[in-house]
């Protein structure tokens, strides 16, 4: 066990899927996978170890936001040897190129979050996706017909209500950013320290240009495509 996860060592596969929502984690291993257990119930964060086409596979809860998603991951990669983490979120889309349940594909993610300022003593590190995995993850993207994805730049915010939010995207927005959302920057940041392989895939939920959104049961359990399209990436 570690600190926060109730798993043995050994009973996390070393691939996982990490969707913030516990229970679209629940939904996914009941969804896609054969034969899934539930490790952990710690903190009603739930992760599954199960099977997709054979292949053993994990689903993890990481809560919101970059400190829950890092304790997690932390643990994932420290105590049980995981070796690539693929986050299934949802985001916020920041401009019209972007509609509702279009698929984004974090090629690397910005931030404002602090935890990177920290890590690299002020300078502007660049936190990218493991190239292997994002190659992956479009070419099972542009097999589909189902789902509009796009590849490109994310934001990772540690605020979710931000009354500036409009005036501190645009900038973002006017250098390609696509959606918003709150782990991917300290995910790819994670993976990279400790060589390890991370990608972050959403459904845009909401739009924050058209204010059009989608509701917490189907943020839960709608966004299958996403899933797959990690599912075929990851275990390629
Ligand atoms: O749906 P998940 O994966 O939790 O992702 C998004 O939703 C949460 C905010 O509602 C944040 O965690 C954000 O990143
Ligand atoms: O607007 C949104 C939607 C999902 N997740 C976010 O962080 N923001």
């Amino acid at each position: 066990m570690s600190t926060h996860l109730g798993a043995r060592h050994g009973q996390i596969a070393p691939t996982v899927l990490l969707p913030g929502d516990p229970l679209r984690a629940r939904w996914i291993s009941e969804t896609f996978l054969d034969n899934a257990t539930c490790y952990t119930e710690v903190r009603g964060m739930y992760g599954f170890t199960g099977t997709w086409n054979g292949r053993l596979v994990s689903v993890q809860g990481s809560g919101m936001g970059q400190p829950s998603m890092a304790i997690y991951v932390n643990e994932l990669f420290t105590e049980y040897d995981v070796e690539q983490v693929v986050r299934v979120g949802s985001a916020g889309a920041l401009t019209t190129d972007v509609a509702i349940r279009d698929v984004v594909i974090a090629s690397g993610a910005c931030t404002d979050s602090a935890m990177n300022r920290h890590r690299f003593h002020g300078l502007d590190y660049a936190p990218v996706a493991d190239f292997g995995l994002l190659r992956a993850a479009v070419e099972a993207a542009e097999a589909r017909e189902d789902v509009t994805h796009h590849v490109g730049l994310i934001y990772s915010s540690d605020s979710f209500y931000n009354p500036r939010a409009a005036e501190l995207g645009k900038p973002l927005v006017d250098h390609g950013v696509l959606a918003v959302e709150m782990e991917a920057s300290a995910l790819y940041t994670l993976a990279a320290s400790y060589r390890r392989k991370a990608l972050a895939i959403c459904t845009i939920s909401d739009h924050l240009v058209t204010g059009e959104e989608t509701t917490a049961a189907e943020r839960e359990q709608t966004f299958g495509a996403m899933v797959e399209i990690a599912l075929a990436a990851a275990l390629r």
